[in-house]
């Protein structure tokens, strides 16, 4: 592709470094250098151990205790207060992980509708209304008014990932969420990261052990020891 049709970039890490001094000083990141483009689908891989947490974790904006610069949407994270990166994760960011974290008390529209009562931007009957939007998304819609503890493994990730759609994130970011699916119901994630991304421009960041998941995707960054071994081809996006 020739660089004047690249998407937009909505993420670059640049010389990362990161060190776990327990129970002894060792360096788990090295030199973390990268883009992703806007509605890029990015899979990283690596051996267990290789620092692929550690890297999304410090993306997410979460863990402040590296050395290096974080820049998303064009701002520089990389020395913000607590405070400010809270709200820009809110804003911008959303997750979706191994384990669902869903709140099992709560019903499953109530669940996809906390973000966006948090973010405070839209009145409540808006975020209703988004919050069904993105469970018919995820194809959950009927299941609106359940308690989400009565969902199935598959279901619960599923309306996972309508709540980290809600606030419309630039960047959806996933540790394993596929981990602990069924072929079915992995592909069922797969296919909705792939529609989000070709369909809405949002750019997908997943750190994965499931090779047909990283397969599908525009791109594999593969890791080994702490370092980039392998930035992977040269995507397709528009
Ligand atoms: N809080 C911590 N303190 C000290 N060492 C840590 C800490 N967290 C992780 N590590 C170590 O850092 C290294 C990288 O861990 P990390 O979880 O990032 O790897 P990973 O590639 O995500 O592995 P997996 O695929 O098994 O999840 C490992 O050696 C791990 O034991």
């Amino acid at each position: 592709m020739s660089p004047e049709k690249k998407s937009p970039v909505v993420l670059s890490a640049t010389n990362v470094n990161k060190y776990f001094t327990d129970p002894v000083r060792f360096q788990v990141l090295k030199e973390i250098t990268f883009e992703v483009q806007r509605g890029e689908f990015l899979s990283i891989v690596g051996k267990s151990g290789c620092g692929k947490s550690t890297l999304l974790y410090i993306l997410s904006t979460m863990d402040t205790d590296y050395e290096g610069t974080i820049e998303m949407n064009g701002q520089r994270l990389t020395g913000l207060s607590q405070d400010t990166l809270a709200a820009f994760r809110n804003e911008h960011l959303g997750f979706v992980f191994q384990f669902h974290f869903l709140l099992p008390e709560f019903s499953v529209l109530q669940n996809v509708m906390l973000p966006a009562l948090k973010l405070g931007k839209y009145p409540r009957k808006e975020v209703e209304h988004r919050a069904y939007e993105k469970l018919k998304l995820v194809d959950m819609q009927e299941h609106a008014l359940k308690a989400s503890a009565k969902l199935s493994g598959g279901q619960q990730q599923r309306v996972a990932i309508a709540r980290a759609l809600i606030n419309d994130p630039t960047i959806v970011m996933g540790d394993e969420p596929t981990g602990n699916l069924d072929k079915k119901n992995s592909q069922m994630v797969f296919d909705i990261f792939k529609e989000i991304a070709r369909e809405n421009g949002q750019t997908i960041i997943t750190v994965t052990h499931d090779p047909d998941f990283a397969a599908g995707g525009d791109r594999i960054i593969e890791m080994s020891d702490g370092a980039i071994i392998s930035h992977g081809h040269e995507n397709s996006v528009q």
